[in-house]
């Protein structure tokens, strides 16, 4: 089923865009590279860099002679799919959002709005929707995957019968349950020989539709899929940024959403600034911590999936897992809390994936823990927090000094000192 408006109106917006013509100069500038890379073969397999450069220097000479749109699908019809495939349908792309459910479908087609997760925002009138997963996915250029973390698996499953020489980008920002396994493992497993990608940053969804400056990261190995990303997304309003670290960037996507859950309960006590500092920091240095044991560069988290997305998610209330952390902070259990937000907050699951870990593989993430302690084990809070205060000595920035180097003998007189507090007040055992 497709949009019944296809008639290509423009808004002033996008009029003044088309006189410059930056998006969709662009965007068929860039369409030619990956639909040339994708006829030839490249871009279907596992890339070789040196054929891809060549590819992409032979066919830059002709491209704005032959200009294609790119064909994508994005798939889940929640806040963010609904937001970035408005974005590449209003950029020109050729686009269609896959929706599991029928009647939503028939809903949006009509009204051209995300009724349930983006209500009073109009959708570009060139947005095809569709509830047929393999119409919406043949002949794509790529396919953006925006479902819940745990749904990721069983959609790609789904689409892999449809899969020819698509490539994948997947917008989730979750782990799967029980395997730790990131959505670019899932897709390396389930599709082995696809071309993927994985698209991270600050990029709280309703911003996005208020058209408000924002910023992303497409991390893959692909070089020409990264430029196909950037030219169906970038626009005056949206800047994509490419990284070839695909583990950083995706963890740092779904590692922040722990920490959001921690700052919107920490702000449900009042804190004062220089403590939202410190949890913001220190969730930093566990995030990278973790990445690195994770094969990621820590560097990575100093770019706008790091640092930016644990800044927009850690101090905002249109973050799901803050008013989580906010609701828990309040009292609400987390199964109230969840319930009450009816919408996806991946960092539920995270915090168990990631403490059992980081438990198993000895990864300091005293956080995460403390975390894991207040929700799932019913720990007081104000307790976990003054046992996490008075942890032992360590450096602040480990990459520079590594914490071993701090004084040893002080930190462990600590930790005998802060054990014995803890077990005398029956506070948690939180590292
Ligand atoms: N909303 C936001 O601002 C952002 C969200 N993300 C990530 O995007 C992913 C999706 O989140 P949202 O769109 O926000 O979620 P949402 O809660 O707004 O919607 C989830 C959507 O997924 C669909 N869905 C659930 N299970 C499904 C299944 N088994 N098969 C097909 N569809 C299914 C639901 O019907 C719903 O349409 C999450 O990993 C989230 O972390 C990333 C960046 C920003
Ligand atoms: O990832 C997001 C913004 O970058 C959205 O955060 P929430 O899932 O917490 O709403």
């Amino acid at each position: 089923m497709t949009s019944p408006n296809n008639s290509h109106k423009k808004t002033s917006h996008e009029n003044s865009e088309t006189d410059k013509n930056t998006p969709e100069k662009q965007n068929s500038l860039l369409a030619g590279i990956i639909e040339r890379a994708t006829k030839s073969g490249i871009g279907r397999k596992k890339l070789n860099p040196s054929a891809v450069e060549s590819a992409v220097a032979k066919n830059m000479a002709d491209i704005h002679s032959n200009p294609t749109k790119l064909r994508l699908a994005f798939l889940g019809g929640g806040s963010f799919g609904t937001a970035m495939a408005n974005l590449a349908a209003r950029n020109g792309c050729d686009t269609t959002l896959w929706v599991r459910n029928k009647r939503t479908v028939k809903a949006m087609v009509k009204t051209q709005t995300n009724k349930k997760y983006l209500p009073g925002y109009k959708l570009d009138d060139r947005l095809k929707y569709s509830h047929d997963l393999a119409a919406s996915v043949k002949d794509k250029d790529i396919i953006f995957i925006a479902v819940p973390g745990l749904a990721f698996r069983e959609t790609l499953k789904n689409i892999a019968p449809f899969i020819s020489g698509q490539s994948i980008v997947s917008l989730t920002k979750g782990m799967e349950k029980d395997t730790f396994a990131m959505m670019s493992d899932i897709i390396k497993e389930v599709l082995p020989e696809v071309n993927f990608g994985v698209m991270s940053g600050p990029n709280l969804a309703i911003e996005i539709m208020k058209n408000m400056p924002s910023a992303t990261v497409i991390a893959s190995e692909s070089e020409p899929l990264r430029h196909a990303v950037q030219a169906a997304l970038h626009s005056a309003f949206f800047r994509v940024f490419a990284s070839d670290d695909v583990k950083g960037v995706e963890l740092g996507g779904a590692l922040k959403n722990i920490y959001a859950i921690a700052m919107g309960m920490a702000a449900a006590y009042d804190v004062g600034e220089n403590t939202k500092a410190m949890i913001l920091t220190r969730a930093l240095a566990e995030m990278s911590r973790f990445g690195v044991e994770a094969g990621a560069n820590p560097l990575t988290f100093l770019g706008l999936s790091g640092v930016g997305d644990l800044y927009a998610t850690c101090s905002s209330e249109l973050s799901r897992n803050y008013r989580i952390g906010n609701m828990l902070g309040r009292g609400m259990s987390i199964d109230a809390a969840v319930k009450k937000l009816g919408q996806t907050a991946e960092g539920v699951n995270t915090i168990q994936q990631v403490h059992e870990k980081a438990t198993k593989e000895g990864i300091y993430m005293p956080i995460t823990h403390a975390l894991y302690a207040v929700i799932y084990e019913d720990k007081a809070a104000l307790g976990v927090a003054l046992h996490l205060m008075e942890a032992g000595f360590r450096s602040d920035v480990e990459f520079v000094m590594a914490h071993d180097h701090s004084n040893a003998a002080l930190t462990a007189q600590m930790k005998t000192s802060s054990d014995s507090t803890a077990d005398e007040s029956g506070d948690t055992d939180s590292k």
